[in-house]
């Protein structure tokens, strides 16, 4: 029988705060990566759990990394410095997509896709939306990893995908829908139907089902409106997580999201001027607002 490796679990944010907590109250082995080695304790519910902080990757390990989208390339270059990591697999998260993720991903690295919701109350980890998540492989492996259990113990529903490029597009569309006009107009997510023109909407969708079909994925632009819809009503009490970066003046996904649409389309020799004008909005907004 093959040895189970341990978890890795990249910093102390919401997701994989979560996380960590989930695995060790199925009794798996979970360190932290962080900045610097320190004991961590982070409460859930009724219970407290603590972790041994490390730097760097000290044995082959199951690394469960939720990160912000710009924090990607960063974090991989850390790793690839690091012997062990070729002994290790990679579980990567986050919003949007990375022009260059050929490069920067290993074929053997898998994606986690969710729609559960977290936050951080100082040491508290808050589940604020139970959701549901999808893992699949970079290069489309079709079977799950020996690891899946363990984490569809850990964070159920888990979804075994061979496509999750296909989650991942949606996904990408979703947030592009969400994500930009309520930081625009300032709102909870349920507010949006009432604030945007559809037509406008109709362009976001109309430039991503471009970019998608020159990339080979057929997508059609009233099945995202409607998939946006569904997760504006399932979520319309929710700041999204680009307004609370907005409002906390901590860097934006922006050029992940509608900026990823705008220059992938470039590079495909086509324009994305409702995707433009968005992050045009956006950045306009970020250099004018009062410093805090
Ligand atoms: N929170 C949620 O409910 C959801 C989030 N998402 C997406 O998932 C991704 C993660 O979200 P979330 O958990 O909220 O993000 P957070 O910013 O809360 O967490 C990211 C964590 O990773 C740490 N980190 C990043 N790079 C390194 C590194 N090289 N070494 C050590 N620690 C590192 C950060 O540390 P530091 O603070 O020091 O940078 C931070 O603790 C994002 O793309 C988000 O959009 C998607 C669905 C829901
Ligand atoms: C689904 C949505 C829009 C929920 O708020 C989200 O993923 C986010 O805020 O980034």
């Amino acid at each position: 029988m093959t040895k189970q490796l341990p978890w890795l679990v990249v910093g102390q944010g919401a997701l994989g705060s979560l996380m960590a907590v989930q695995l060790a109250r199925q009794n798996q082995s979970v360190q932290l990566k962080l900045r610097q080695s320190q004991r961590v304790t982070i409460a859930y519910e009724q219970s407290s759990h603590s972790f041994t902080g490390t730097i760097g990757i000290n044995c082959p390990s199951l690394i469960f990394a939720a990160v912000k989208a710009y924090q990607v390339a960063p974090l991989l270059d850390e790793f690839r410095q690091q012997p062990l990591f070729d002994q290790s697999q990679l579980i990567l998260s986050y919003n949007g997509m990375l022009s260059n993720e050929a490069e920067q991903l290993r074929p053997q690295d898998w994606h986690w896709v969710t729609t559960h919701g977290a936050y951080r109350d100082g040491n508290q980890v808050v589940h604020g939306g139970h959701g549901e998540s999808w893992l699949g492989g970079m290069a489309g492996q079709t079977t799950p990893p020996a690891f899946f259990s363990q984490l569809e113990q850990a964070l159920p529903p888990l979804h075994f995908s061979s496509d999750i490029n296909l989650r991942r597009w949606y996904k990408l569309a979703v947030n592009c829908l969400i994500n930009p006009y309520t930081v625009i107009h300032q709102c909870r997510n349920g507010e949006l139907p009432e604030r945007v023109a559809p037509a406008e909407w109709r362009q976001v969708a109309d430039e991503i089902v471009q970019l998608a079909a020159a990339r080979g994925r057929q997508l059609d632009a009233e099945d995202l409106l409607a998939q946006a819809r569904r997760v504006i009503a399932q979520t319309a009490a929710n700041r999204s997580s680009m307004l609370q970066d907005y409002r906390l003046q901590r860097p934006l996904e922006l050029d992940y999201l509608n900026g990823f649409v705008v220059t992938a389309s470039a590079a495909e020799g086509m324009v994305a001027p409702a995707n433009q004008l968005l992050c045009e909005r956006i950045k306009a907004m970020q250099a004018t607002r009062d410093p805090q």
